[in-house]
């Protein structure tokens, strides 16, 4: 018997989450970040050890999707969201790899359910609406909120001490970063180079360059994430990817990031959604 169209379609919006997760990290290179062959500034994780996750959050994404397809509140969304969180910790020995991708991108995932509800053709900016105007007010309340179940993370402790929204407001607001810098910055690249590494690894740099990344404030204080944003704007003005010599100019700076413990863990999150968006024009 075939499948109802809610499963496939949940199916098909889990795939398109796993495969844009895989893509940000099997892209070799990005600075202080855990690719392929280097684990950056991370000694506690290597590529093995995000493909563990990835493995257990197969079954999260297509969840949260078809949950998106009830037009749910905020509360059984984050229900969902927890128990991935502890299937990834379960599966990796306890190390962070896809906290902010669970959230991230499980809101998107579920935002594509209620469009796909409401009969609405799915697009990267329709997405990141239904997030903003369906869930962004709960979401930032969460910034307030902390008790014996909600413990203070590292994006709550740097919003009371930095002053950064994090995570939380970048959701809330619709990812404008995704959708304002690393998306723009992909297609650019993609369209000057047929290469969708070299468009990805744009995106990386441009998103570094914007975000208040809360890892980098985490890992460095506001001179850390000064640093690391500076770097990654100094490299788009020599030409980004375009440039003959970029990748001995990624190299280097994935040299000073790791001599200062820096990464930019929330960027690297945004490119993992900047790559799904890319794709989301046409999938009905
Ligand atoms: C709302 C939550 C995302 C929690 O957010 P919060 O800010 O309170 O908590 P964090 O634990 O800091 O996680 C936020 C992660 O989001 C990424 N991120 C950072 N800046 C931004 C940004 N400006 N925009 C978007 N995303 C951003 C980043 O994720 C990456 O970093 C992870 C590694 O982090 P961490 O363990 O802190 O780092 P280390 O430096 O390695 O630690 P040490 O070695 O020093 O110990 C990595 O996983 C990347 O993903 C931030 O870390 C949400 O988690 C939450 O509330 N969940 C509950 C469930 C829920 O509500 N779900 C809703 C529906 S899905
Ligand atoms: N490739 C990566 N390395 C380190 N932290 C990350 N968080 C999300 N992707 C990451």
């Amino acid at each position: 018997m075939a499948a109802p169209a809610g499963e496939l379609f949940a199916a098909r919006v889990g795939r398109l989450a796993i495969r844009s997760l895989y893509r940000e990290v099997a892209l070799d290179g990005k600075p202080g970040l855990v690719g392929p062959t280097g684990n950056g500034s991370h000694p506690d994780m290597d590529f093995t050890t995000f493909m563990r996750s990835l493995q257990a959050l197969r079954g999260y994404f297509p969840a949260i999707a078809a949950c998106g397809l009830q037009r749910p509140g905020f509360a059984p969304l984050r229900a969902l969201g927890i128990a991935a969180e502890a299937d990834m910790l379960a599966a990796t020995a306890a190390v962070n790899t896809h906290r902010g991708a669970i959230f991230n991108l499980g809101l998107l995932c579920a935002a594509l359910g209620v469009l796909q509800a409401e009969g609405a053709a799915s697009s990267a900016e329709a997405a990141c609406a239904v997030v903003r105007r369906c869930w962004g007010a709960d979401i930032l309340a969460g910034l307030s909120e902390t008790s014996a179940d909600a413990p203070l993370s590292h994006g709550l402790i740097v919003a009371r001490r930095d002053g950064s929204g994090g995570a939380r407001q970048e959701a809330a607001s619709g990812f404008p970063a995704a959708l304002n810098v690393g998306l723009p910055a992909y297609r650019a690249a993609l369209a000057a180079t047929g290469d969708g590494e070299l468009a990805a690894m744009q995106a990386l740099f441009a998103l570094i360059a914007e975000l208040e990344d809360t890892n980098l404030l985490w890992r460095g204080g506001r001179a850390g994430l000064d640093y690391g944003r500076r770097a990654a704007a100094d490299f788009l003005a020599a030409g980004g990817v375009l440039a003959a010599d970029w990748r001995t100019r990624a190299v280097g700076i994935d040299r000073d990031f790791v001599a200062r413990r820096l990464s930019p863990g929330g960027s690297a999150d945004l490119l993992g959604i900047t790559l799904f968006l890319a794709e989301l024009d046409g999938l009905a």
